[in-house]
Order: structure tokens, then C-alpha cells, then sequence
């Protein structure tokens, strides 16, 4: 197990509506995220990055059982030896969609997936979207990680309960737009520092469907140190992760076992 990880963080502008230009596009990001020296052990994509929010559409445009998504990034993780949390993706399971990410570890074998439990209806995912009926933990090179999608994070007690089964480092693709860069940058901190993990966020940049998407993706150590931050522009944001820090912090202030959960669960 280790406990070091370097993560590299796409942030970038999504076309909507266009899966083959996205498609492209991001082949040629995870080839420029892979090349950086020091080599990343992580790649994290954004939400929705095969379609963007084309929601009207999203039947005819998501991927239909993530195939053409698992065959890209799983042979990519296999030839560049790299962990790859791939965003989300709109995937078509059946006659539903679902918002969901794939994680495949340097052998190309995906060793999580989720679909995105809260939909937000501010726009509109409730009417085009199937909600995700299952939430946990994953084993990222050996450690306890999770993962939650964009409006996920305004939930404390789902990034509570994945703390609670382990995990020390959180993951959050978003498509986070305008006006509310202040609620982003506070929930993802508060995240951090009541569940004193990691939390690593990567957001898209640029306009669509009536949306300007903001950027500013994060890294965020358990004390809620800001360790990156990116602009809003296009960029492949890196940091670098300690997870011993996560077991410190718990120690320092026992928040876990401090709790009363029978006075208000
Ligand atoms: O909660 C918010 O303000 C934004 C959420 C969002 O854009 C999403 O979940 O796609």
C-alpha cells in the first residue's frame, strides 16, 4: 500500500452535445496528463465529459453501457501504467441514463463504479436522468477512497457515511456553473474538514447550455488547506497527496470518536 499519490486533474471545456469532439479531446488531455513529469499516479476527469449537459438529447448521445468509455480509458491505463478516475459520463443503461464514473486502476481494470445519487433539479437532471441507488468505498493503490458527482457534495451525510466507511480521500467531478463559486469552494472545504480526508475535485470550464462553468478545481488537504486551486481556463491541475496526513488529523482532533450518533441519527 502506499500512501503518496500524485494526482492530475483535467479541467476542461466540454462540448455539448458533440461526444466525438469530447471524445478526441480527451484522448489527447489523459496523453498530456500522462506525460508530465513527475508522472501522475492519478488522472481525474470531469463530470459529464462525453456529452456535457445536452440533457434534452442525452438518450440519443450517452454512451450506451459506457463501452466506448471503458475501451479508451482502460487501454489507456494499461499502455501508460496510470490510475484513471474517469469522471462521469452520461451512460445508457437500457432505455434510462445514468450520470456515472468509471475507475480503472494501471492494469485497466475498472475497480469501481457510480452513478450520481442526487440529481439536480435546478437543471433539470430529474426529468432526463436516472438517480444512482448505490454509494461506497474503493481500494485506490491500497487505500480507502470515494466518490461523489457535482450537487452530491451540498449532502453532508453521504460524504459523512463514506468516512465512515474509510475512505480518506474523496473525488468530485463536477459541472459546477456561475454564480456559486463561494458555495463550491465552502462545501468542498467543509467536506474536507469535518471528515478530515482529502478531497480533490475537478470542475469544467466554459459555456453551455445557458451555464458558464467556472473551474476553480481543487485539492484539499484534512485540515482544509487548499493545496491547489485552479484558474478558469483549461488546464491539467496537479498536486501531491500524503495520505498518512488523513490518520494525523484524526488523531489531533477524534471527531470519529467523539461522535453521538444516537442523539441525531
Ligand atoms: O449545487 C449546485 O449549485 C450545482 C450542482 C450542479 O451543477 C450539478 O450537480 O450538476
Amino acid at each position: 500500500m502506499t500512501t503518496r499519490l500524485r494526482v492530475a486533474i483535467v479541467q476542461m471545456n466540454i462540448e455539448a452535445g458533440s461526444p466525438d469532439a469530447n471524445f478526441a479531446k480527451m484522448e489527447a488531455k489523459l496523453l498530456e496528463a500522462a506525460a508530465l513529469d513527475p508522472k501522475p499516479d492519478l488522472i481525474v476527469l470531469p463530470e459529464m465529459w462525453n456529452t456535457g449537459y445536452a440533457l434534452t438529447e442525452i438518450g440519443k448521445l450517452a454512451d450506451p453501457d459506457g463501452t466506448r468509455t471503458k475501451q479508451l480509458v482502460s487501454e489507456f491505463c494499461r499502455s501508460h501504467s496510470v490510475n484513471v478516475l474517469a469522471g462521469s459520463i452520461a451512460q445508457l443503461r437500457g432505455d434510462q441514463v445514468t450520470n456515472t464514473i468509471h475507475v480503472f486502476d494501471r492494469t485497466g481494470a475498472e475497480i469501481s463504479e457510480y452513478s450520481k445519487i442526487h440529481l439536480f433539479q435546478l437543471m433539470n437532471e430529474h426529468l432526463h436522468l436516472q438517480a444512482g441507488e448505490a454509494a461506497g468505498v474503493f481500494q485506490l493503490e491500497g487505500s480507502p477512497a470515494a466518490a461523489m458527482i457535482c450537487y452530491d457534495i451540498r449532502f453532508p451525510e453521504l460524504a459523512r457515511k463514506l468516512a465512515l466507511g474509510g475512505a480518506k480521500i474523496l473525488f468530485v467531478p463536477a459541472e459546477w456553473p456561475h454564480p456559486r463559486l463561494h458555495h463550491w469552494r465552502t462545501l468542498l472545504q467543509a467536506r474536507a474538514i469535518e471528515n478530515q480526508m482529502f478531497v480533490v475535485s475537478c470542475n469544467t470550464v466554459g459555456e453551455s447550455g445557458g451555464s458558464s462553468f467556472f473551474g476553480h478545481s481543487m485539492v484539499i488537504d484534512p485540515w482544509g488547506e487548499v493545496l491547489a486551486e485552479a484558474e478558469e481556463k483549461e488546464t491539467i491541475l496537479t498536486a501531491d497527496i500524503d495520505l498518512s496526513l488523513v490518520d494525523e488529523v484524526r488523531g489531533r482532533i477524534p471527531v470519529f470518536a467523539d461522535r453521538r450518533p444516537s442523539l441525531y441519527e
